[in-house]
């Protein structure tokens, strides 16, 4: 089939890589000329595990290409996949001009029956706006009976795991009240619902409500155990064995109970904000989810909390070493990524940073600038040469089982403020490092 993606970032080029992989023919579009150079290039400008592969591959294949040429790119699909960015507006709720642009942008050019397809995460009723911007500009150029349709198939890739995700989905939502536009929903997917039917077809506007609730609810899953994980240190429990105690009741599961340095990334933040915007905009306040982001905020604090705790609000002269700095593993992405908030914590209490990741040093440096206290090395041990502790933010796997000797022999003092509790506090005590992690007590 012939697909357009328009938007080529973590969604639009994983959608567009995907299914070129299954034998469509795709055409991938974006505004920014840069991101496209690079395609065409034989680069991919985020840090994805195994997309690169895919897209060369397909590249060669003769089946995917990158334009900017919006002309060309609304022509070639009969699908168009609409995937850009959904930013927080000022009052939190989702930023929808980038959708309605390319919605604009095709309705400009289309000369023959489209389904635009929403794969961004927008609120319930874009669908509307999307289709009442196609048919105005429709209507402006006299072809204002020109049929098309509007679906909604939100993505749930995880960054850092995008392909696999795409390409062996839990669930494939389409929300579409056009039967022509189902059935061609259901060719493209067909590839990747073979062994079970994971396709869940719907109205469009619970399909676009499925998105949030799915985010909200596993962002709600961490922050419970976030504040779990303060109580169970006021009161000497380790969240580490609550957590395994509670994963083994099936109807719990042991997904997404990790405790750690607060949720980041470019999704649930955003999309945690905009539902309760949205929730409050139609006059029922979400109780739940507006603590879920409370809690995520505290939670971002909490491990600067047990430094001052251990050295002192005031760090002037100190050293600190940062392993992890993407807001998880495997990504390069720094969205909304915690260590940007430890950084800024330590470094105005006068503190200065040594920080390590294996793939976001040039992002992290894009974002934070110049900065005199903050220094990215090269590799993790650099890092700890002088400093007074070591904080893990990120839990990338060559953290997992360190040189503890070197760690000890490097610091100032053995002490480690583990965020994404890596270490055994039994096995620390044993090795004489001061251990803090999280709702698990200090091991002094
Ligand atoms: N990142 C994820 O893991 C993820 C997962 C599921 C859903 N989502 C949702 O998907 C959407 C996209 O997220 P992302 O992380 O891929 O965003 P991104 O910022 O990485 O990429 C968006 C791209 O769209 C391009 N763009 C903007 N306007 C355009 C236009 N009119 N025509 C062509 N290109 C245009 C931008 O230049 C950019 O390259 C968001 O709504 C997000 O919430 C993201
Ligand atoms: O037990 C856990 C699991 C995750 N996290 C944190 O939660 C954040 C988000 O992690 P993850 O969900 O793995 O990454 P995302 O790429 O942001 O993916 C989420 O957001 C996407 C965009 O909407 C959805 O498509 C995915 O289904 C959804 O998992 C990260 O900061 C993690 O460190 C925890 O603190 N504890």
């Amino acid at each position: 089939m012939k697909v357009t993606a328009i938007g080529t970032g973590y969604v639009g080029l994983v959608t567009g890589a995907c299914l070129a992989e299954m034998g469509n023919h795709v055409v991938c579009l974006d505004v920014n000329p840069e991101k496209i150079r690079i395609l065409n290039e034989g680069q991919i400008p985020i840090h994805e595990p195994g997309l690169l592969e895919v897209v060369r591959r397909n590249v060669e294949a003769g089946r995917l290409q990158f334009t900017t040429d919006v002309d060309m790119a609304v022509q070639h699909g009969t699908m168009l996949f609409i995937g850009v960015g959904t930013p927080p507006d000022e009052d939190g709720s989702a930023d929808l001009q980038y959708v309605v642009a390319a919605a604009r942008s095709i309705g400009q050019r289309m000369t023959d029956y489209k389904v635009i397809v929403d794969k961004s995460t927008v609120p319930v009723g874009t669908a509307d706006k999307v289709r009442a911007a196609v048919k105005e500009e429709l209507v402006k150029r006299g072809l204002g009976d020109m049929a098309f349709a509007v679906v909604s198939n939100p993505e749930f890739l995880k960054e850092g795991a995008a392909v696999e995700d795409f390409s062996k989905p839990d669930r494939i939502i389409v929300g579409s009240d056009d039967e022509q536009a189902t059935l061609l929903m259901r060719a493209l997917y067909a590839p990747f619902n073979r062994t079970q039917d994971r396709m869940v077809v719907m109205d469009v506007r619970s399909a676009e409500f499925t998105k949030y609730a799915a985010n909200a609810m596993l962002a709600t899953r961490i922050s419970f155990m976030n504040e779990l994980a303060l109580l169970a240190e006021r009161v000497g429990a380790d969240i580490e064995l609550v957590r395994r105690g509670i994963g083994s009741d099936p109807r719990i599961g042991y997904q997404f109970l990790y405790a750690g340095a607060g949720y980041g990334g470019s999704c649930f933040p955003k999309d945690v904000k905009a539902l309760v915007k949205a929730a409050s905009d139609a006059g029922i306040p979400l109780k739940v989810l507006t603590a879920v982001e409370e809690a995520n905020e505290r939670q971002k604090h909490v491990l600067v909390d047990k430094v001052v705790a251990r050295f002192g609000s005031d760090l002037k002269g100190r050293r600190f070493a940062i392993w992890g700095l993407a807001f998880k593993p495997n990504t390069d992405d720094m969205r909304e990524a915690p260590s940007l908030v430890i950084i800024d914590e330590l470094t105005k209490r006068g503190a200065t940073v040594a920080a390590y990741d294996p793939v976001s040093m040039p992002e992290t440096a894009r974002v934070l600038g110049p900065r005199d206290d903050v220094t990215l090395v090269d590799r993790a041990e650099a890092a700890l040469q002088g400093a007074d502790a070591l904080l893990i933010v990120t839990e990338w796997k060559e953290f997992r089982t360190p040189d503890f000797d070197a760690i000890k022999g490097s610091l100032k003092a053995p002490v480690v403020f583990d965020g994404r509790n890596l270490y055994d506090p039994k096995l620390m005590k044993a090795l004489g490092i001061e251990h803090y992690g999280i709702g698990r007590g200090a091991t002094v």
